[in-house]
């Protein structure tokens, strides 16, 4: 519920029980209440005099003259003490009456009335209320009694306008508290999110989005070592693009790069969830296979792998290394590396040697036929 949804009765939590636990607080009684009620017509005869004497006094005051600013301000504030002097000898201290001195604390707090300025203003007004009384009621027993319970009513009315002061300021601490805690709370997820994003970063090659190579061998060690523990063999492929240097210099180098994401999206679109792909650099590629024999790498991964990029690519070419570690004994992460990498580039060499054979044999077809 909103602040603005509750009065200030019950923001405070002031209801007709606790307002008879502050009277009895002060030790103000139905008679002191019956005395104040009885001094009213005295008070209203003298009701200008008093308000006017009391802003009098008040304006000698520079401070207070600032506050109130201006000839408008002051008439306004004069009409409010004029009821408050009213409401302090109707002998009706209910609900109402101490909303409107919750207000009063309210108001002064957003003025800016620092408590000081609050304290020496009742003051003021009860010492000339007091006059008032001291002089215009005869008998000494009825006129002790009647300033005593003034004065209790006064602490009574001066104890609420506290409480909304002080819970203003709370309020303004809990508020500028939450937005400190807000702010906290967003900077976290901020650094969170640049943290993931640094690390995704640093994590991936910004060309193919494939894991980037400086993961490389501690993802294999991790991978070895878990094979191992469950006695599980791996197949490490080693894979270079044919003649990008070619296109490269053919084509242009974006062209490259264009063959170079596609490749990079066969071969993750070929992988196994389990299986880690890795950009090696250039145009060369890594996969580690978990769980995976030689065999099934060459029939199902590769033969997928060379269907998928005869699909996308009808001059793209690329020759694959691919060595099995485990069951028994297994190599170390860069012994596999290293034979994946001659294996591919003895591969690369035999294909070509086929290419220059078919070339050459090409050649004495067409002198032949010459
Ligand atoms: N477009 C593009 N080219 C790259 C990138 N990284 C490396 N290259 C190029 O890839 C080419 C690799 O050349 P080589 O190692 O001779 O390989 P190749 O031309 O594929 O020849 P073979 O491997 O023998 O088939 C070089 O021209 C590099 O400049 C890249 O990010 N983008």
């Amino acid at each position: 519920m909103k602040q603005t949804e509750k009065t200030l009765l019950e923001q405070m939590k002031i209801s007709e029980f606790e307002i008879a636990q502050r009277k009895h607080l002060f030790s103000l009684t139905s008679d002191d209440i019956k005395l104040l009620k009885a001094s009213k017509p005295l008070i209203d005869r003298n009701l200008d005099y008093i308000v006017q004497k009391f802003y009098e006094l008040q304006t000698e005051n520079p401070e207070i003259a600032l506050l109130i600013g201006d000839a408008d301000t002051l008439q306004r504030l004069a009409h409010a003490q004029r009821k408050y002097v009213v409401d302090l000898f109707s002998g009706l201290y209910d609900l109402e009456y101490v909303n409107n001195r919750l207000r009063i604390g309210l108001v002064h707090k957003r003025i800016g009335v620092e408590p000081k300025l609050y304290l020496s203003a009742i003051y003021t007004l009860k010492s000339l209320l007091n006059e008032a009384l001291r002089d215009n009621i005869q008998d000494q027993d009825i006129r002790i009694n009647t300033l005593n319970a003034l004065e209790k009513l006064m602490y009574f009315d001066i104890t609420l306008v506290f409480d909304t002061y002080i819970r203003s300021l709370l309020s303004e601490i809990e508020i500028e508290k939450e937005k400190s805690d807000q702010y906290a709370m967003d900077l976290e997820e901020k650094i969170k999110e640049r943290t993931m994003q640094l690390e995704e970063m640093s994590r991936t090659d910004p060309l193919t989005g494939l894991l980037n190579v400086r993961h490389l061998n501690d993802t294999l060690t991790s991978v070895l070592r878990a094979a191992q523990r469950r006695s599980e063999p791996v197949c490490f492929a080693y894979i270079d693009i044919n003649d990008l240097k070619k296109m490269n210099d053919t084509k242009g180098h974006q062209f490259g790069d264009e063959i170079l994401k596609m490749f990079a999206q066969t071969v993750r679109a070929v992988s196994r969830a389990e299986d880690s792909c890795f950009r090696y650099g250039g145009d060369e590629f890594c996969v580690i296979l978990p769980n995976c024999e030689s065999d099934a790498a060459i029939d199902i991964y590769k033969k997928r792998l060379e269907d998928e990029i005869e699909k996308r690519s009808n001059f793209v070419s690329y020759s694959i290394g691919v060595i099995q570690t485990g069951p028994q004994d297994y190599l170390e992460t860069e012994e596999l590396i290293r034979q994946a990498d001659d294996l591919m580039y003895h591969r690369k060499e035999q294909a070509k040697q086929r290419q220059t054979s078919s070339d050459v044999l090409e050649l004495r077809h067409k002198k032949l036929a010459d």
